[in-house]
């Protein structure tokens, strides 16, 4: 384990591929205690239980999180306001509440209407992880192995609280860094959100025209690995559109401006500047590329 950190206690609301693959990675480590989950169902929480995800669960939210050092969030970003309500009753003076959403401004949102103010032993997280896969069947230990996780505390955010969810990711094998609310939500539109969205657009789009059985027979490598997320989950991805709408707006405004040049350039049938676009992104795109071969 790198981190030291030993949670004797981790309550996980929402036990699915991410916070069933956090408990899977905090097992294979060492820093968990025991782990106790909660949901709306008791079926995919008994599958949760045969996989070695949780050591119990309880199907009332509060019960769960009783005793609990920290509490985990796992839910979708549409229903982290219930969860977190329904989940209050049964904190502790010391827990630490986390979470692993999308998008981080929804979420201190939800935080503040339940609790009028962001409370300091409640530090966001996001992990810069994932699949298109849901449910705790495809969740897997290494997920976050070598992957970002970015904490977004304030000035208020206590200083314990935030060792302990820094410990809990570096325990996960993930790289952990800090950064503003605003900041995040503004980058992660660009390169999550907004691919999301346009992955899933084009899909329907094909899906709709007449010939679309004969317009999938023709598809290859280039259509998979463009719309592969477009199998992510529908409700998932319903909650991070709306959960992050401005910042999702003001990514999409300029995208839009920048299909307008590119259609005009093919209209112009001016290759030149094709050309120029494509070895900018090129050269971009390779340049980085390190980050997806961690
Ligand atoms: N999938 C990804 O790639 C990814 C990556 C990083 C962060 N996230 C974020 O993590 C969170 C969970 O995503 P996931 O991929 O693990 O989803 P998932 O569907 O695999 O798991 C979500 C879990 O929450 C439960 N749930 C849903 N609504 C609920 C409700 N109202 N009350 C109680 N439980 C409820 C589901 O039954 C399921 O167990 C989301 O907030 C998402 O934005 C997802
Ligand atoms: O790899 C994928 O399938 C993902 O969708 C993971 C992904 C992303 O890269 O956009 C999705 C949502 C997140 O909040 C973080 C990571």
């Amino acid at each position: 384990m790198l981190s030291g950190v030993v949670i004797e206690r981790l309550c996980i609301a929402g036990v699915g591929l991410i916070g069933g693959s956090l408990a899977l990675a905090l097992r294979a480590a060492g820093a968990v205690g025991e782990v106790v989950g909660t949901g709306r169902r008791s079926e995919p929480l008994e599958r949760a239980l045969a996989l070695g995800v949780l050591d119990r669960y309880e199907l009332e939210p509060a019960r769960a999180a009783e005793g609990a050092d920290v509490v985990l969030l796992g839910v979708p970003l549409g229903a982290m306001r219930p969860v977190l309500a329904a989940l209050r009753p049964g904190l502790g003076e010391g827990t630490v509440i986390t979470d692993v959403g999308s998008a981080k401004g929804c979420v201190v949102a939800d935080a503040e209407a339940v609790f009028g103010a962001l409370p300091a032993r409640f530090v966001p997280a996001h992990p810069i992880a994932g699949t298109e896969k849901s449910g705790v069947e495809a969740a897997f230990p290494t997920l976050f192995r070598g992957r970002r996780v970015i904490l977004t505390p304030d000035r208020h955010t206590d200083g314990e609280a935030l060792a302990t969810v820094r410990g809990l990711w570096s325990a996960a094998g993930a790289e952990v860094v800090e950064m503003g609310v605003t900041a995040h939500d503004r980058m992660l539109a660009g390169t999550s959100h907004l691919p999301h969205l346009l992955a899933f657009g084009l899909v329907d789009m094909l899906a709709r025209s007449p010939d679309h059985d004969e317009i999938f027979q023709y598809a290859a490598g280039g259509f998979r690995d463009f719309t592969r997320i477009a199998s992510s989950d529908p409700v998932m991805w319903r909650d991070v559109c709306l959960g992050n709408r401005e910042a999702l707006l003001a990514a999409l405004a300029a995208y839009r401006e920048d299909l307008e040049r590119l259609t005009a350039m093919v209209a112009a049938a001016d290759g030149d500047a094709l050309e120029a676009v494509f070895r900018n992104a090129k050269r971009t795109r390779d340049r980085h590329l390190h980050i997806f071969e961690k």
